[in-house]
């Protein structure tokens, strides 16, 4: 039996983890309003990590938002979440339709082209629900994103729309490994938005 409500709904990973992507679920004219005003509400900032030792600041920018102004730790840095927005609690709301789960946080990355990626990690920090899952929502150029499996290093490649939601949940994070690889193919910019659950 079919589990899912659609055949449009599949899970992409072959084994050791569940990953469904449900193609695009937002129309063009909700994609333009969201992506304008993101830009234009959203306190992006570039964000700080620690690599190797030494404190950066990443080309990519960052906010996080939340239904508290809880602390949160990202690549060591400790920092403090904004409250959702009216249009983040829109997303929140349709995403969780979708999706069928909950979120209380949402962590926004804005790439100002294709220069702009993020490494191979998973998503695994204390204070998120364990193995909760995760939701990404992608607004402005389609990107390619990559999974790979931590042992057999199998790699599964998916192009993230205008529009789409992918969710990530159980087994994805302890068995793969996922990263927004930089590009030259893509130069204008994208926002993509996962929603999460953090255990306070
Ligand atoms: O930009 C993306 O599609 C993924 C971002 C991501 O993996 C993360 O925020 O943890
Ligand atoms: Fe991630």
């Amino acid at each position: 039996m079919d589990l899912f409500s659609s055949e449009r709904i599949k899970n992409i990973l072959p084994f050791d983890g569940v990953t469904n992507y449900y193609g695009i679920i937002l129309n063009a004219k909700q994609c333009a309003f969201y992506y304008q005003k993101l830009l234009e509400t959203i306190q992006f900032k570039n964000d700080e990590a620690i690599v190797f030792g030494k404190k950066i600041l990443t080309k990519r920018k960052v906010a996080w938002y939340g239904e508290s102004e809880y602390s949160y730790t990202y690549s060591k840095v400790t920092k403090t979440a904004n409250i959702f927005t009216k249009e983040l609690l829109e997303l929140k709301e349709i995403v969780e339709q979708e999706s069928g789960e909950t979120y209380n946080a949402c962590l926004l990355n804005l790439y100002h082209s294709g220069d702009e990626g993020m490494a191979y990690h998973s998503d695994g920090e204390k204070m998120l629900k364990k193995d909760g899952a995760i939701a990404s929502l992608s607004l402005g150029a389609a990107r390619k994103f990559s999974f790979k499996h931590k042992e057999n290093k199998q790699r599964i490649d998916i192009i993230l729309e205008k529009g789409s939601l992918l969710v990530m949940k159980k087994g994805t994070q302890t068995n793969w490994l996922h990263r927004l690889p930089p590009t030259k193919k893509v130069n204008s910019p994208r926002i993509n938005l996962t929603f999460r659950t953090i255990e306070l």
